[in-house]
């Protein structure tokens, strides 16, 4: 599905991706964990089309990236909802874009806003909804275009720990039923651990580790001796990686 290639990104002067090497097969999620400015937001970005590669190459399903990518749907860090638009007409408007039919368009944001459990908000504007509530239209605008990959950037760091889990569950039912592959940038280890069938830790702009995570799909994992077991390991890898008792050094890349 995804496949990158020696890929190296700088702004200006200051280089921020370094030689990033990695493959996501169609279906798959792979989680990004590292840092604050080690570069996970940049390499979505550079997935995402929305910044280009100063070398090495990103193609998914088999094609070069050089822009946006229509099946593509991401979700940043801010929601990005229009304040002047409606729940529904926010599902709506990639649609409309789409030039789809007003029957359609109603049948497939109707069907979003149930999955998502937001239907008695769809009159609403996005200034009279929760943090949770926000970011699940955020997930709806993206979802409702079915996307056969989604990026997200840090989607539910805002949200409190009950409702997150009730995110990153709502995710894995979708994922589950549709099928897509999809790709979160997180600092958090439970929800790498909960929601990567891979976790690739980020050092400086370099992928340090990349972990199989063989528990991903089960529901009751929060519970399993298996996820703290997996989340020590990644703990782990990061301290390690990070320098352990010195990691406020600095460490050449
Ligand atoms: N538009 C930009 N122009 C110049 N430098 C930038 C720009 N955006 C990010 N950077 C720099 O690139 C580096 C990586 O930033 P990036 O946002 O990718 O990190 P991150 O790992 O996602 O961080 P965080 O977890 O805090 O969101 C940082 O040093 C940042 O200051």
């Amino acid at each position: 599905m995804i496949e990158v290639k020696n890929l190296n990104f700088a702004y200006q002067k200051e280089r921020v991706l370094n030689n990033i090497n990695f493959q996501l097969e169609e279906g798959k999620s792979l989680a990004i964990i590292g840092p604050s400015g080690c570069g996970k937001t940049t390499l979505l970005y550079l997935l995402a089309g929305l910044e280009q590669a100063d070398q090495g190459e990103i193609k998914i399903k088999s094609k070069l990236i050089s822009g946006i990518r229509e099946n593509t749907g991401v979700i940043l860090q801010d929601y990005g909802l229009f304040p002047w638009k409606t729940v529904y007409h926010n599902l709506a408007l990639g649609l409309k874009i789409r030039g789809c039919a007003k029957k359609q368009i109603e049948k497939k944001v109707n069907l979003a806003l149930k999955r998502l459990k937001i239907s008695e908000f769809k009159n609403k504007y996005p200034a009279e909804l929760s943090g949770g509530q926000k970011q699940r239209v955020a997930v709806g605008r993206s979802l409702v275009l079915a996307p056969d990959l989604l990026l997200m950037d840090e989607p539910f760091s805002a949200l409190d720990a009950l409702t997150r889990e009730e995110m990153q569950n709502l995710i894995l039912e979708i994922h589950s039923r549709d099928n897509f592959s999809f790709v979160l940038v997180t600092h958090d280890i439970a929800e790498a651990a909960f929601l990567g069938h891979k976790i690739a830790v980020i050092r400086e702009g370099q992928i340090v580790n990349i972990l199989s995570n063989p528990h991903f799909g089960q529901k009751n994992l929060r519970e399993k001796e298996e996820f703290f077991e997996l989340q020590k390991k990644l703990r782990k890898q990061m301290t390690l990686e990070y320098g352990g008792e010195n990691q406020h050094e600095k460490r050449e890349v």
